[in-house]
């Protein structure tokens, strides 16, 4: 896919892994429309972004990806003001493994991404007069693995997983021209990773310090990748139109893996 020309939203695009995709995107000629929960920090960031790239193209709308309302208006917003959306990434994403944060990672990380998709296909499907185009979800390389420190994180990583991968394989959603594909990265340089707040049993000093050492341990033997290193990786699933359904792991270690998962039915 030529990027010149084409309209892109990215969803938690204010900061982190969000911010790169967006700054990838307009380096390559697009237009981008990115929204955040943060609205000063999505405010600052349209600040630098117009001061870069001009004012023309790039716009910022606050949006919670839970709330159906919001979503609608976002994309909505998007298309009044560039004509037409062809790539759609949903990045916005938390940790968290105690009530209540875990039932909003369950609502930002499955039911965000799913609503982004799922809107998504009504402004890119085109036998209803969009261009088709692509969704990148945004999983981890979490949602690959096993992980005792952070069920609820990876469960709604696989869940991402998943969804991309029964969607792509739908005959409709392909044959409306749209493509969709699933980004799993390892750790990466942004605030998500050092909020990092394990799963545990108990809440008592000593093991809150022996699980922080584990999860210092376990970052520091992976490694955390720069966030221009996973949108290179972003832009390959954006670009390369032979990729549908791809699940694509991207690791400092292990370097990149298209990963199959192959089930019978
Ligand atoms: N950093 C990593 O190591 C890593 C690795 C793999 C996957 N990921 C995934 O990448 C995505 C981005 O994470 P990040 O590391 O950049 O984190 P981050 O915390 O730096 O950025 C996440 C952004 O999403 C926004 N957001 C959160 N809830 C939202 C909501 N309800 N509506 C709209 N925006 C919301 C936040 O305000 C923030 O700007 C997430 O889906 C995360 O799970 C991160
Ligand atoms: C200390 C583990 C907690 C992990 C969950 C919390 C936040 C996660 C953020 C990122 O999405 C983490 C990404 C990957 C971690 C999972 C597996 C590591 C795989 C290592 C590799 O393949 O390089």
């Amino acid at each position: 896919m030529q990027i010149e020309g084409k309209v892109a939203l990215v969803t938690g695009g204010a900061q982190g892994l969000g911010y790169a995709f967006v700054q990838a995107l307009l380096d390559k000629g697009a237009k981008i429309c990115f929204c955040d929960i943060n609205t000063n920090q999505g405010e600052a960031t349209l600040k630098q972004l117009s001061d870069k790239y001009g004012a023309g193209n790039v716009m910022f709308r606050r949006c919670d990806v839970t709330s159906q309302k919001d979503m609608e208006e976002l994309f909505k917003a998007t298309k009044d003001r560039y004509g037409r959306i062809d790539i759609v990434c949903n990045n916005a994403g938390m940790g968290g493994e105690t009530y209540p944060q875990w039932e909003q990672v369950v609502d930002v990380n499955i039911k965000g991404m799913t609503r982004g998709s799922f809107i998504a296909f009504e402004y890119l499907r085109n036998d209803k007069g969009g261009n088709g185009g692509v969704i990148v979800n945004i999983s981890s390389a979490a949602g690959l693995s096993v992980n005792p420190m952070s069920p609820v994180y990876c469960a709604t990583k696989t869940a991402i997983i998943a969804l991309t991968r029964c969607l792509a394989s739908n005959e409709e959603v392909r044959n409306c021209g749209i493509r969709v594909n699933t980004l799993c990265p390892s750790f990466a340089d942004t605030d998500l990773v050092k909020q990092i707040s394990p799963f545990t049993l108990h809440d008592d000093a000593e093991t809150k310090m022996e699980n922080s050492a584990k999860v210092t341990n376990f970052l520091s033997a992976h490694g955390l990748m720069t966030t221009d290193t996973v949108a290179e990786s972003f832009m390959e699933l954006v670009m390369d139109e032979t990729k549908n359904g791809a699940v694509l792991r991207v690791s400092k270690g292990k370097g990149n893996e298209y990963c199959k998962i192959e089930v019978s039915v």
